[in-house]
């Protein structure tokens, strides 16, 4: 075994100086070649390709591959061995193995979607099918032109031919800085399906809490980019996330995948800047304290639940026939008269804006219906038989045109959304009532707060939507693909509208239910999202298997789900186990904190602090239940610890090292290890959504996840399995 070790370590180093010395000529030879700065198209073409080459090349030398699998196609007469990287890299001669193969390529796919067994492999090419025997699957991990492991994850040869987790679970077992990574090296067969899955498409993806829904949509932005090169381009991609701070969290991965320039923003400024409006900065916090400050006093959620009403397709329809009603009735009673004498008769102005330009919105249609109006009176201005009339006549006409024009509709989305609400006092009477369709709570509220002025995140769809239905999606240019993370905080009416600014249905939607904390705004089940689109649009995946936590960690959330959601969609855990979840109660101080007699809940998270400090972990979160709590908790704890942060909504850029947060703000990141001060009954009541709550922070936690309460614990936790123990661990060293 370590002979064979010994050798495949020999040959990759073989190997890889071999590569490197390929790399270092050609990189000199493109780097001694003058760079072309004349116009004429086809050298400059040629330049921007050596250009890319230079680029790639001196990239490339650092690492220049992770992956090795020998194959041998059907109609081969030997076997291969291709080597896999980030960036692919043909040779200088023209030869039939490139020295570096992109791992987007087809033939690399094999490398992911191999489960091992003898039988034969196959991969979809350009020219078709091709089968094949899979004979070595190898990871071999470089760093900075090092080679520092080699771990075959399957051998032909070998006595056991099946595909092991041992390299990915070493990978699991690194802690990990305050950035998303790649993945490209240990990608799993049900992520690379949904990586590589065709574009267009409104793929939506179900995943356990850790199992990389994040990082694979960011890969499949890089697949689709190289997948489909003459359609799509990273400019017309965009990812939408929860907040800034996520977006900051996850910038790293699509420039480590070579890809630059994709716009990543959240649904509110995206929204915002379609519309053109300013949104209030509180909105998002005051809600978020609304909904997540009063334990056990949420309100209950139904379908009148303001932000599920405006999220539905109910009030698409609503708005929909409110603006065709608006449409119908916008040319302005009585015929136009813009002096005595002069009528152009309100049948003809209907003519035009009924038939000749019904295929305009109607915003639209009334430019050009005034358009042609003002030309009509130029004309009837000929007519005028002196100067003086003609002066005169001017005067009067611009002055009707004018008022003329006040009388149509005011085509501006937040007024017809006030109008819609009946929250504006317009002069035509449109609609003569709120519709039905509108819950009177809703109703009531939504008049309160817009004539207040304020407008909530939940009144962006309808308001984008009119805007769409005025104006079409003239002058935005549409998506070739749009992400969105977290998306069981979306409603429907988010999606349909989204559909709207993206070509072919391009979507990849991906989010988890157990963890929808945002239950009073997006949805409780996905077929809300799939019925949006015809059943060819659109493909559902789930990702049951989790990468991120210990198997303790992710047995003992999985409890808190079936006992307290009573969900099904446990996690799988990766076979990598580390220490038990502890359970410490405040009143098991330790006893040098007792001593010094601060606040027990204060000493029971500086202990923990203490102890972990130890494990040099490099990202630890205490998590509380509420933001003020973590206020509380950060002003206690500042002038103790280098490196710690305070996270509420407000911040744009996640830091690393000691992070205080509430559990809401926690969604979507991961730390080292994770301590949830206040994991008691107090804080967290017997409801499903307070067990949702308890879910997300023990997810969070890759390898360590303290829980610290003062009072008994919530129902759903429950200490049977070994995955947890009660109480502070031996002092290290004992
Ligand atoms: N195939 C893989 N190989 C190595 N690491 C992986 C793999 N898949 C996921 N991971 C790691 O698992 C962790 C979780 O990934 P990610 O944040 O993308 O998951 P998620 O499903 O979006 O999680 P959540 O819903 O809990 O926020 C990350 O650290 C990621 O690097």
């Amino acid at each position: 075994m370590e002979d064979n070790f010994q050798s495949a370590y020999q040959e990759e180093e073989d190997r890889l100086n071999r590569a490197l010395t390929e790399i270092d000529s050609t990189l000199e030879r493109l780097r001694s070649t003058p760079v072309y700065t004349g116009h004429d198209y086809t050298e400059q073409v040629l330049e921007d390709s050596r250009e890319q080459r230079r680029k790639d090349l001196a990239k490339l030398r650092q690492e220049p591959y992770f992956g090795r699998l020998d194959f041998q196609g059907n109609d081969e007469e030997d076997r291969k061995a291709l080597y896999i990287g980030k960036i692919g890299v043909d040779r200088e001669q023209v030869s039939d193995r490139p020295l570096v193969i992109d791992w987007r390529a087809p033939v690399a796919s094999l490398f992911y979607s191999f489960t091992g067994g003898t039988e034969a492999a196959s991969y979809e090419a350009p020219e078709g099918l091709i089968e094949g025997l899979v004979y070595l699957k190898r990871n071999v991990v470089i760093r900075k032109q090092i080679l520092e492991r080699v771990a075959d994850t399957y051998n032909r040869d070998s006595d056991a031919p099946a595909v092991s987790d041992e390299f990915l679970v070493y990978r699991l077992g690194e802690n990990k800085d305050n950035r998303l990574r790649d993945i490209v090296s240990t990608i799993q067969e049900e992520q690379d399906k949904i990586i590589r899955a065709a574009k267009n498409t409104a793929l939506i993806i179900q995943g356990v809490a850790g199992s990389g829904k994040t990082t694979v949509a960011l890969h499949r932005l890089a697949f689709l980019l190289y997948q489909y090169k003459e359609q799509v381009s990273a400019e017309k991609m965009i990812i939408f996330a929860p907040n800034r701070m996520f977006l900051d969290y996850i910038s790293d991965v699509l420039p480590e995948l070579g890809v630059g320039n994709i716009a990543q923003s959240t649904f509110p400024d995206w929204a915002a800047e379609v519309l053109g409006v300013t949104l209030p900065e509180q909105d998002a916090s005051e809600v978020m304290s609304r909904w997540f400050e009063a334990a056990g006093a949420m309100p209950v959620i139904t379908e009148e639940t303001p932000g599920r009403f405006k999220g539905s397709t109910v009030l698409m329809s609503v708005i929909e026939s409110s603006v065709k009603l608006l449409e119908t009735s916008a040319v302005p009673e009585g015929d136009f008269s813009p002096w005595e004498g002069a009528v152009l008769p309100r049948e003809m102005i209907l003519r035009w804006h009924n038939e000749e330009y019904a295929p305009y919105p109607p915003a639209k249609r009334k430019e050009r219906v005034m358009a042609r109006l003002h030309r009509w009176i130029e004309m009837e201005l000929k007519k005028s038989p002196s100067a003086a009339a003609l002066k005169d006549r001017k005067k009067k006409g611009a002055a009707r045109e004018k008022a003329y024009s006040a009388k149509w509709p005011k085509y501006e989305p937040l007024a017809i959304y006030k109008q819609i609400f009946r929250a504006a006092k317009t002069p035509e009477d449109w609609p003569a009532a709120a519709p039905d369709e509108i819950p009177p709570a809703v109703l009531k509220e939504t008049v309160k707060e817009l004539k207040k002025g304020i407008l909530r995140e939940e009144d962006l769809p309808p308001l984008l939507y009119i805007h769409y239905l005025l104006n079409g999606n003239e002058g935005t240019e549409r998506f070739d693909h749009i992400v969105i993370d977290e998306a069981q905080d979306f409603s429907p009416f988010q999606i349909a509208v989204l559909d709207l600014y993206v070509k072919g249905h391009s979507f990849t939607i991906l989010g988890d239910l157990s963890q929808g904390i945002h239950a009073y705004k997006g949805v409780h089940e996905w077929t809300e999202m799939q019925t949006l689109f015809a059943a060819e649009y659109t493909a559902y995946h789930a990702l049951t298997r989790s990468y991120r936590s210990t198997m303790e960690i992710i047995e003992f959330a999985n409890g808190i789900l079936s006992a307290g959601v009573g969900s099904e969609l446990l996690a799988v855990p990766v076979f990598r186990s580390g220490n038990p979840v502890r359970l410490i109660a405040y009143e098991d101080v330790q006893p040098e904190a007792a001593a010094a007699g601060t606040d027990k809940r204060l000493s029971a998270v500086k202990s923990a602090l203490t102890m972990l400090s130890g494990r040099e972990y490099r990202t630890v979160a205490v998590l509380t239940r509420s933001l003020r709590e973590a206020s509380l908790l950060y002003a206690e704890l500042a002038g103790h610890y280098e490196d710690i942060h305070l996270i509420d909504g407000s911040i744009t850029e996640y830091r690393g090292g000691l992070s205080v947060l509430p559990v809401y703000l926690s969604k979507g990141l991961e730390f080292d290890a994770v301590i949830l001060a206040d994991a008691d009954s107090d804080h967290y009541g017997a409801a499903a959504w307070d067990a949702k709550l308890m879910y997300v922070g023990c997810t969070r936690a890759l390898h360590e996840l303290w829980l610290l309460r003062g009072g008994e614990l919530p129902p759903y936790i429950q200490l049977q399995g070994e995955e947890a123990v009660s109480g502070w661990p031996e002092p290290e060293g004992n």
